[in-house]
């Protein structure tokens, strides 16, 4: 299941929990969705870019000379909050149905504001961020939708996997794919049974002896509620985990 998918899906509650970014929770706007837990990996930053020829300031000729300069992005709520926060409400805030960083080049939109990580992309697109450009920085995180009562199997399994990112994020910081589709693990000899929603399979013991590498690997399985909604899995390939 992809992150903006994840997003949506705890907003329309058909996930009681899951990991995604914070900017596109954050997009929803959705009061019930709560953080649990901040990861370090996949830090973005959400940015305003403008074309290389432009200035860094908005207040400099080029945009004032737009009669109805156009702000396209994915991001629209974040958008409009952030230029009435900057009282530059002249904006016309458009939504992006392409590769966003393309837009002003086409002349669908004169600037936007999208994700940079290495800005790598924003340079081959000739755009240009500033240090008073960044709207906010993303981090992969744990949310809950609060409408949900959390039995405590659950909040165990969520303490769980929480502890087993943040290993994984300390001890093995190549493996944090989200994505990617655990490897045959031949470690695996117990499948705890269904609890709510969540499979875990682990070793025998979960954690044997203190300063011991264990692999193991999770798989988040959330069965929709609704019948004729996909069944959405999550998996993650932990290991090596020192505990
Ligand atoms: N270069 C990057 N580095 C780190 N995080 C990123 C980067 N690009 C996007 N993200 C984060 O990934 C999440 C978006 O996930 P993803 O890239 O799978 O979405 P998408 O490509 O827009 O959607 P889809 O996969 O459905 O086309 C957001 O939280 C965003 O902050
Ligand atoms: O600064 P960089 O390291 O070059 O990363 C920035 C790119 O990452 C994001 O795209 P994403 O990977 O989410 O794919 P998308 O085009 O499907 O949104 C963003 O939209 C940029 O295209």
């Amino acid at each position: 299941m992809s992150a903006p998918n994840i997003a949506s899906e705890l907003t329309s509650g058909n996930l009681s929990f899951g990991l995604t970014g914070l900017d596109l929770i954050l997009e929803t706007n959705n009061k019930h969705i709560k953080l649990l837990k901040t990861f370090n990996q996949s830090q973005a930053n959400l940015n305003l870019l403008t074309p290389l020829s432009w200035s860094k300031s908005l207040n400099l000729p080029p945009l004032r000379l737009c009669l109805t300069p156009i702000l396209s992005t994915k991001y629209q709520q974040i958008s409009k909050h952030y230029i009435t926060t900057k009282n530059i409400k002249q904006l016309h805030v458009t939504k992006s149905k392409s590769t966003t960083e393309i837009e002003p080049f086409v002349g669908i939109s004169n600037i936007i504001i999208d994700i940079t990580s290495s800005g790598s992309t924003a340079k081959t697109n000739l755009l240009n961020s500033s240090p008073t450009s960044l709207i906010l920085t993303s981090t992969l995180c744990m949310f809950y939708n609060q409408t949900y009562k959390i039995s405590s199997k659950i909040n165990t399994l969520i303490h769980i996997l929480c502890h087993l990112l943040t290993s994984n994020t300390t001890h093995n910081s190549t493996s944090n794919n989200l994505n990617t589709k655990p490897k045959p693990n031949t470690h695996t000899s117990q499948t705890q049974p269904n609890v709510g929603n969540i499979t875990i399979t682990t070793p025998p013991i979960l954690f044997p002896h203190h300063h011991e590498t264990i692999p193991t690997q999770v798989l988040i399985s959330s069965q929709s509620p609704n019948p004729s909604l996909p069944h959405h899995e999550l998996t993650t390939n932990i290991r090596h985990i020192r505990t």
